[in-house]
């Protein structure tokens, strides 16, 4: 199989650079610092020429690795690509940890020298990270490399939105900093933009071996789940599972995100690197949307596979929009949104009748959401008001994530979590981490869940997470057609 993809077209990017601006910046950061005696950002956008984000990404594989991240959103207009670490928030905290980070955020670009003329959301400070699923959940040495709460504010970032490239470059300046930070900076933006274009094929390694992590076990899980959603109170439980691929060599999270942009058309790609690991995924969830006080959610639970003819899709998706476990399955989760949704809302629509979203390894029942957020919501508000939806975790809520936490044996990390990111005017989006991996060196790991019902059949609930690993399996090579 050829697993090799070129990202860069046209050979020649050409990027000019009037670094006055940022020099002046910075200066002034330094002496603000100095004034204040804390510390002060400085970022500055430019527009970027022809540059494509993956390239971008690619280009900081030997500098950058560790810690870089991407993202493309599902209408595929709209791509952001970060490389090193200007700041950093994070936290273990599992009380109050959106209010620390949404507070740690402001405190970081409050007073913040930011030179950026364009009106457009994604430039300029910007953090990308995620939180994890279940805080409370006893860690293991799985996901030891991201903290509970972790976001990355990037050196360089490159946003590609409405055709044109930006790059903006964010610098900490502190009292002790003199004008060499800026040298530095430059020197450092110079040999990256030198790099880009010049990047040789990458390919993911052959796999060596796919694991089954306690498959009989899961299915006794989901067993036990259904005897207890029988019982009553408990509506509803998303349990998971997962697979450890190992392979000849490591894997570069470049060639995977190509690939999943290449297969994945629907979906958000995202990737995000933490100490060496690399989180990646290809979601068809959103989570929640804001541009200035529009917001955008979505629920999405219920799912069938794809048909191989036309026919037997457009089958397989008339039986699934009137399948009465399926449909219980997704009014959970549009019950529990528009609840949360209201909360945080002047207005919220919400049809009354799911359609639905067809991506290529899975169809899904799906119902859009939109609404005005009140002027005191912030997106990370609305982010942990919905977080985890039924969709992840289950109904009432709280009793489904202490239901997961006692009966899953998976730590789930990242997974099933809001991953995104939010700009200084507070616009962003999160995406729910499923249909992800962890690739850690020369192994991976893939999770899979589904949402369990009193009516749930533990071995369709197999086959359908079986459908949901497609997606990561297929950009890592293993699966052969
Ligand atoms: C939990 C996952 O999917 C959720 C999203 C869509 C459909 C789902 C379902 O039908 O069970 C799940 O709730 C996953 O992909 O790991
Ligand atoms: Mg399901």
């Amino acid at each position: 199989m050829d697993n090799s993809f070129g990202c860069c077209v046209g050979g020649k990017f050409v990027v000019t650079i009037h670094e006055t601006e940022l020099k002046e910046a910075i200066h002034l950061g330094i002496e603000k610092a100095r004034e204040q005696g804390r510390p002060i950002l400085v970022s500055e956008v430019r527009k970027a020429g022809a540059i494509e984000a993956l390239c971008f990404f690619d280009s900081g594989r030997t500098d950058f690795f560790g810690e870089r991240f991407y993202w493309r959103d599902p209408e595929g207009g709209f791509y952001i690509a970060g490389l090193g670490i200007a700041a950093q928030l994070s936290s273990d905290l599992a009380e109050g940890r959106f209010s620390y980070i949404g507070r740690s955020w402001n405190e970081l670009i409050q007073g913040g020298i930011i030179v950026n003329p364009y009106k457009e959301a994604g430039l300029g400070p910007l953090m990308f990270g995620g939180f994890s699923f279940d805080p409370h959940k006893q860690k293991t040495a799985l996901w030891s490399k991201y903290p509970d709460s972790l976001f990355h504010i990037p050196r360089f970032m490159l946003t590609v939105a409405g055709g044109e490239a930006f790059l903006t470059t964010n610098v900490v300046c502190t009292k002790h900093d003199g004008i060499s930070l800026f040298k530095k900076v430059a020197g450092e933006r110079e040999s990256l933009l030198k790099n880009i274009g010049t990047r040789m094929d990458v390919e993911v390694p052959s796999l060596k071996e796919i694991k089954e992590i306690a498959a009989g076990e899961w299915k006794g899980t989901v067993m036990e789940a259904v005897t207890q959603l029988q019982e009553g109170p408990l509506k509803k439980v998303v349990l998971a599972r997962e697979l450890r691929l190992l392979f000849e060599s490591e894997v570069e999270s470049g060639a995977v995100l190509g690939r999943l942009e290449l297969e994945q058309k629907a979906s958000f790609i995202f990737s995000f690197e933490s100490g060496g690991d690399s989180f990646i995924g290809a979601s068809p969830e959103r989570l929640i949307k804001k541009r200035g006080r529009s917001v955008r959610s979505a629920c999405l639970a219920g799912s069938i596979q794809r048909g191989k003819t036309g026919n037997e899709d457009t089958m397989l998706g008339n039986q699934l929009l009137s399948d009465e476990k399926n449909l219980k399955e997704h009014q959970y989760v549009v019950d529990m949104i528009r609840d949360a949704m209201e909360k945080t809302c002047d207005s919220v629509v919400i049809p009354d009748q799911p359609q639905l979203m067809k991506v290529r390894d899975i169809q899904h029942l799906y119902t859009p959401v939109e609404g005005i957020a009140k002027e005191s919501s912030s997106l990370l508000d609305i982010v942990e008001r919905l977080h985890p939806t039924p969709a992840l975790g289950g109904l009432p809520k709280e009793a489904a994530i202490a239901k997961i936490r006692e009966l899953e044996t998976l730590d789930r990390g990242l997974y099933a979590a809001p991953i995104g990111w939010m700009d200084y005017a507070g616009n962003g989006e999160f995406a729910v981490a499923i249909r992800s991996g962890l690739i850690q060196g020369k192994e991976a790991s893939l999770f899979a869940g589904c949402g369990v019902v009193a009516n749930s059949d533990a071995e369709s609930e197999y086959l359908e997470t079986g459908l949901k690993f497609r997606p990561m399996l297929s950009a890592l090579g293993g699966i052969k057609e």
